[in-house]
């Protein structure tokens, strides 16, 4: 475990621990991107992006790159949400200029192939040496954090073998064939409990569970597949690694976000673009931290629309525990030179 003196010290994890802060913390989602030239010079050096998430120097240079540029208060792990799947048997391969395309699973003969949840970890180790690596590397006040996906959001990717807008063919298998799609959230969960804990073990001092397509789960299915897979994921590393910070991001999850920090035992809440601010700060904060939320859009465009929605939020959430970031990943046309204004209109 960490040392507590100098852990507090960190302005991430006072703001995790409740504290209200003038100047929030701020990092942004996807901050080691294709938006910066140095991380595309690096990634042609590994070759491809999954090259890259596999070779330990290569990914804690990238992950080091825009600590060193702008100094944020977070650096976060790089990998990728669906090196479990990898990890547990699935082929994996990247699309250029379309993204990720997986095996699928449409019936019980689809989970066959798939490992049991210890079998991970040979696939995962150079993970775990990138976080040893940064954790030595960072300097001393940025927070390392460490994620996996949410078990709903990578299970979409594995049954319908790619992105989709709806996640239909997931809703159609969960509708269908409930106990293969109830087994391979289960098998999710509990790989996921091992990955995370071994990337605390490793030196993560933080846990972020992106669960990117919570908000396509409604009702009782939204209460089932995502609140509880992220409660027993955060109770069981908490058991494991007492007073470990978790980060839940259950994006686009509306009114759903009313208690679900509570619920699932998480010190952070990460709020999508959706959600106001200032509904957030009477509806979200008594709960404890929320994280987020300005628009990717405005680090394409910057300027004056840049510097007022920014400062909206700031403001809005300054009674209460924040960590300023993005509503979601800053994205390959966004302007290097707008990370520097958001953060001279943050911390002046
Ligand atoms: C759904 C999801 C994925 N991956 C992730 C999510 C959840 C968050 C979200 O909703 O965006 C999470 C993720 N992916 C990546 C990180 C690294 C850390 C960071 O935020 O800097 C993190 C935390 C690197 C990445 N993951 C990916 C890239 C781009 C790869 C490249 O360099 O070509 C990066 C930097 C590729 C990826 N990975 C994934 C997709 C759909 C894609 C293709 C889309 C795209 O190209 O942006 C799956």
């Amino acid at each position: 475990m960490f040392d507590a003196p100098q852990t507090a010290r960190k302005k991430l994890l006072r703001s995790l621990a409740g504290e209200a802060m003038d100047v929030p913390p701020v990092w942004l989602m996807r901050q080691a991107g294709r938006y910066l030239p140095e991380y595309r010079a690096t990634r042609a050096q590994a070759g491809d992006f999954l090259s890259l998430c596999y070779n330990p120097e290569l990914a804690a240079e990238v992950t080091l790159q825009p600590i060193r540029r702008y100094g944020f208060d977070a650096a976060i792990l790089f990998a990728d949400i669906l090196l479990i799947p990898q990890a547990l048997g699935a082929d994996l391969w990247f699309e250029t200029g379309e993204g990720p395309r997986l095996s699928t699973i449409t019936g019980p003969e689809g989970l066959k192939p798939l490992k049991g949840k210890d079998d991970i970890h040979e696939h995962l180790a150079p993970v775990y040496e990138t976080v040893r690596i940064l954790s030595r590397e960072l300097p001393q006040e940025t927070t390392l954090i460490g994620f996996a996906g949410a078990p709903w959001t990578v299970a979409t990717y594995m049954i319908a073998g790619r992105g989709t807008p709806d996640q239909a063919p997931a809703h159609a298998l969960r509708e269908g064939d409930k106990a293969t799609f109830e087994a391979l959230i289960d098998l999710l969960t509990e790989a996921t409990i091992e990955y995370l804990d071994m990337q605390v073990q490793a030196g993560a001092e933080v846990v972020k569970i992106f669960d990117s397509w919570a908000g396509s789960l409604k009702g009782e299915a939204f209460d089932r597949y995502a609140l509880e897979p992220a409660k027993r994921i955060t109770a069981e590393l908490k058991r494991r690694h007492k007073d470990l910070p978790v980060i839940a991001f259950p994006r686009e999850a509306g009114e759903k976000y009313v208690g679900f920090a509570k619920a699932v035992g998480a010190d952070g809440l990460a709020i999508d673009t959706k959600i106001d601010p200032v509904w957030a700060a009477e509806n979200l904060q008594p709960d404890g931290c929320v994280q987020g939320n300005l628009d990717p859009k405005h680090m394409v465009t910057g300027g004056e629309a840049l510097v007022a929605e920014t400062r909206r939020i700031v403001d809005a959430l300054k009674g209460g525990p924040h960590i300023f970031n993005l509503g979601h990943g800053i994205t390959p046309d966004a302007d290097p030179e707008n990370v520097h204004l958001l953060l001279e209109t943050i911390r002046g």
